[in-house]
């Protein structure tokens, strides 16, 4: 039956982005889901927000929950100082397959370490896999019903630490409204919106930056 999506998007980096050239890989992705078949990446919209909003933290340590195809990763990875680790889970084996190409294909992999299964289950292991203490920034892009237990779950584990901020994709569309009841009525969060608009459309979308207090 032929290529898949994530398949047909790896394909269209290879063809029109340069090895090693991470603002190629976004810009040849971008191109391709607006031109030819929208996919579920954060896009260019967002992505400007996503950018800024990981500028300003600079983090030296960053998880990803949702890889998909890497796009984000390739986005967020891009800007990290050197020495800086970006964890990123992923819970389709295929999708990881993709994503791991597309992050190599930009040169990004020493910067990247990809996990695969369920958030609910690998975030527990992260700190005795990888030594980290906490994370200083966390961007949430998977199953919009898993926001809110993995961010508990990220506290629990003691991953957050003062000034931590996470970053929520899709608050709007497909919607997270639990996530937004959490961090807006939680006093150990300092939380504010972005607007935007869903990726390659004109359909209202943001993003959701929250500042954990400790
Ligand atoms: N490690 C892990 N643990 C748990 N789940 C995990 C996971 N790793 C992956 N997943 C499973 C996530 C599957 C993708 C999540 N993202 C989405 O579902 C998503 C959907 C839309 C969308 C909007 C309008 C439409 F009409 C249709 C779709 C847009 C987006 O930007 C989205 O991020
Ligand atoms: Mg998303």
């Amino acid at each position: 039956t032929g290529l898949s999506r994530p398949q047909r998007i790896l394909k269209a980096v290879q063809k029109n982005a340069k090895k090693g050239d991470p603002q190629s890989v976004i810009a040849a992705i971008d191109h391709y889901c607006r031109h030819k078949e929208w996919a579920m990446n954060v896009g260019d919209d967002k992505g400007l927000i996503l950018d800024s909003v990981v500028m300003e933290v600079n983090p030296s340590s960053a998880l990803e929950l949702g890889t998909y195809c890497g796009y984000s990763t390739v986005r967020i990875a891009r800007l990290l100082p050197a020495g800086s680790t970006l964890i990123t889970v992923e819970f389709n084996p295929h999708c990881a397959v993709i994503a791991r190409q597309i992050i190599a294909y930009a040169g990004l992999q020493d910067k990247v370490k990809l996990m695969e299964g369920p958030s609910g289950d690998l975030i527990p292991k992260i700190k005795e896999q990888f030594g980290i203490t906490s994370f200083d920034f966390v961007f949430l892009d998977h199953w919009k019903d898993r926001y809110v237990p993995d961010t508990k779950l990220l506290e629990e584990c003691g991953l957050l630490r003062k000034g931590s901020v996470l970053l929520a994709d899709n608050v709007i569309c497909p919607g997270a409204p639990e996530y937004l009841e959490y961090v807006r009525n939680n006093p150990r969060y300092e939380t504010r919106y972005f607007p935007s608009n869903l990726e390659y459309t004109k359909v209202e979308d943001g993003l959701e930056k929250s500042v954990f207090l400790g």
